[in-house]
């Protein structure tokens, strides 16, 4: 059995990689750093690492790479393919869109085999948006028989993977927990099933569950932590009065799970612990920019901090810590960050209720757009006081 993977960056190698190979499918990974893909086509294994006591390490095996440049070799590569997945980021889906529908396309001229293809990014309905961006490049004639052979399974994938600064480039350092949740009615019928993935008949539970604790309480952590100073999240979760404040924001979106998925409080309960103490993890150096990385996409209306505020808000549920990290997000200045420069740029250009409307979709007659305003100039004002201090 063949696996294509688009991405191997942290997750791509230190999880889907890792559970494929252990599943029994040969890994083709679609790379871009020359250096890499020569790496991997030579050794075709690499070490994955887990942050516990031990450092317990696993080889990967069967895998190899080749550069997305390459149509040709993409091109074969996805016609032979049992299973296609994604790790690149989801803004990222649309530079690799055209060489997935074209593969697409050479596939058909071979052979009629069912084919699924599966986005593992953090957003909700990944694979659906990319499934609409394939088919807006694929031919409309080839649309029935995509119908019939393509299925694009939304899917939730959860393994906090840092940035690797390892001696060996190729080896992944990763938390030891994991979770792989994949949509089974939306798949066709053939290839293996991968170990260690869950698969259930609805995803929004999961998938919402994921992004709104898991995602909402790491980027929460990162930004109330950078405007404090801290590097990394283990520091940010050090802090008392920070990791209070990330477990408030927890039992605000926990709320708001429970009633839209009619949730076990106790279980969730467990789940939010489970998160913090996972955040925590003395094992793992995770840094405040990975994870407070692109705020445009955090803050966007479909993400893990604004979609939680307006159901918090249809429910009536009170939410200021969410509130709090909005406004914290809003001030995320990191001068390497593309999106945390225009977002600042934007800021001073047009004013934060023009971003609060754009890019967090909440219009000003919206109560919670006025609360962001509040304490985002509360939150400035500060700031500006502690750097007139020093
Ligand atoms: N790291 C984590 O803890 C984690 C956990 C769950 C989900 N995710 C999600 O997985 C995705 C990847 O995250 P990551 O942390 O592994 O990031 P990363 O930057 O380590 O990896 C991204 C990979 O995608 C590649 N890539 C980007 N654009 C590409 C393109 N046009 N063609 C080919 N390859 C391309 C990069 O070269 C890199 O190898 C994101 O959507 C992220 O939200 C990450
Ligand atoms: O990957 P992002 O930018 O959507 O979010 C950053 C982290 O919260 C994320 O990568 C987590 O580590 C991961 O989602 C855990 O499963």
């Amino acid at each position: 059995m063949k696996a294509v993977h688009f991405g191997p960056g942290n997750i791509g190698r230190g999880f889907i990689g890792l559970l494929l190979s252990k599943s029994g499918y040969d890994v083709c990974f679609v790379a871009r750093n020359k250096k890499q893909i020569a790496m991997l086509q030579q050794r075709k294994q690499y070490p994955v690492t887990l942050a516990n006591e031990n450092e317990d390490t696993s080889i990967v095996r069967n895998v190899t790479a080749i550069n997305g440049n390459d149509s040709r070799q993409v091109n074969e590569a996805i016609a032979e393919a049992d299973l296609i997945t994604t790790a690149v980021g989801v803004s990222n889906l649309k530079h690799i869109a055209p060489a997935i529908t074209t593969g697409i396309e050479h596939r058909f001229k071979t052979n009629d085999r069912p084919l699924n293809i599966m986005a593992c990014e953090n957003a909700i309905g990944a694979s659906t948006h990319l499934k609409k961006m394939v088919y807006k490049l694929l031919p409309a004639e080839l649309h029935e028989k995509a119908d019939r052979l393509l299925a694009f399974p939304n899917t939730a994938v959860d393994r906090i993977v840092p940035a690797q600064d390892n001696e060996d480039p190729l080896e992944v350092t990763v938390e030891p927990f994991y979770e792989w949740v994949i949509l089974r009615p939306a798949m066709k019928e053939g290839p293996k099933e991968i170990k260690g993935a869950h698969y259930v008949e609805s995803l929004e539970p999961y998938i919402e569950r994921k992004l709104f604790t898991v995602n909402t309480g790491h980027c929460c952590a990162a930004y109330f932590g950078y405007l404090e100073g801290y590097r990394t999240i283990q520091e940010v979760m050090a802090s008392p009065r920070l990791r209070q404040k990330v477990k408030e924001v927890l039992q605000e979106t926990g709320k708001v799970l429970i009633r839209k998925h009619q949730l076990d409080e106790k279980k969730h309960q467990r789940y939010i612990d489970k998160t913090i103490d996972r955040f925590a993890n003395p094992n793992l150096k995770d840094s405040i920019v990975r994870v407070g990385r692109s705020p445009i996409r955090k803050l966007s209306a479909n993400d893990r901090l604004v979609r939680p505020a307006l159901l918090a808000y249809q429910y009536g549920i009170e939410i200021p810590q969410l509130i709090s990290a909005m406004a914290a997000g809003l001030l995320f200045d990191y001068k390497k960050d593309p999106e945390a420069v225009k977002l600042q740029e934007v800021l001073r250009k047009r004013g934060i209720h023009h971003v609060i409307g754009q890019y967090l979709g909440i219009e000003e007659d919206h109560p919670i757009h006025r609360q962001i305003v509040d304490e985002y100039e509360k939150l400035a004002k500060g700031i500006r006081k502690k750097n007139a201090a020093m």
